[in-house]
């Protein structure tokens, strides 16, 4: 049973790109995973069908202007459609990513966005499950999930730096856990539609 695990973004400027392969990776790393790095750039019918075929789609995108961009919500916009066909993204498992140049920068406002689209379609979302870091006096910038975030994946990058330098390598491990988490929770799911129903109660 291979789990298909599609990582949906859009990146204006390669930062976010680093944050979805380190999510690709994350998911790659569980046994019987296949990952399809999918930048939004074109709306085209390789793209949807990959979509479809997908058990779960990890969404990304930069935080602009304190929500998602622009092209990821012309993305949105477009899975109407998909909606309007009797929500066929119903069940699949939903994930998200978000990364900008400032600390908070509003991240949680597009990771809630992203959510909520997910919600939308009927989706099963699944979040970070992992510990806050950088959050005592012997904490560090280094550690997993030094932003704090629970509803998806964070990452900041410098606005002055290229992607080789940021996001932070903590930052893409935080991305890793994501991408190998949603791998797991996609295998238990596609296991358990695999098994017999549960007997009625009498
Ligand atoms: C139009 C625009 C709006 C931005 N708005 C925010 C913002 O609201 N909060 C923030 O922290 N950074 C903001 N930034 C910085 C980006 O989030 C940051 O440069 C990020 O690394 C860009 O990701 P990308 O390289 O994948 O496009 C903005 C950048 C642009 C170009």
């Amino acid at each position: 049973m291979q789990a298909r695990i599609a990582v949906a973004y859009h990146s204006g400027y390669g930062h976010t790109a680093k944050q979805a392969e380190a999510v690709a990776a994350g998911a790659g790393k569980v046994e019987g995973t296949e990952v399809r790095l999918l930048p939004l750039t074109e709306l085209d019918d390789e793209l949807w069908r990959a979509l479809d075929e997908a058990d779960a789609i990890v969404f990304g995108s930069p935080t602009y202007m304190g929500g998602s961009s622009a092209v990821f919500r012309t993305f949105v916009e477009a899975t109407s459609q998909v909606w309007g066909d009797g929500m066929r993204w119903k069940d699949k498992i939903g994930a998200g990513f978000t990364n900008s140049g400032n600390m908070a920068g509003d991240k949680l406002h597009t990771l809630t966005d992203i959510a909520l689209f997910a919600a939308q379609h009927g989706m099963i979302w699944v979040g970070l499950a992992e510990y806050g870091g950088w959050n005592t006096s012997t904490g560090s910038a280094e550690d997993l999930n030094r932003l704090g975030s629970w509803l998806g994946a964070m990452s900041q990058s410098n606005n002055d730096q290229s992607p080789e330098l940021t996001p932070t390598a903590s930052d893409l491990r935080t991305a890793e856990a994501l991408g190998r988490r949603v791998a797991e929770i996609t295998r238990v799911q596609l296991r358990g539609r695999t098994t017999e129903p549960a007997p009625a109660a009498a």
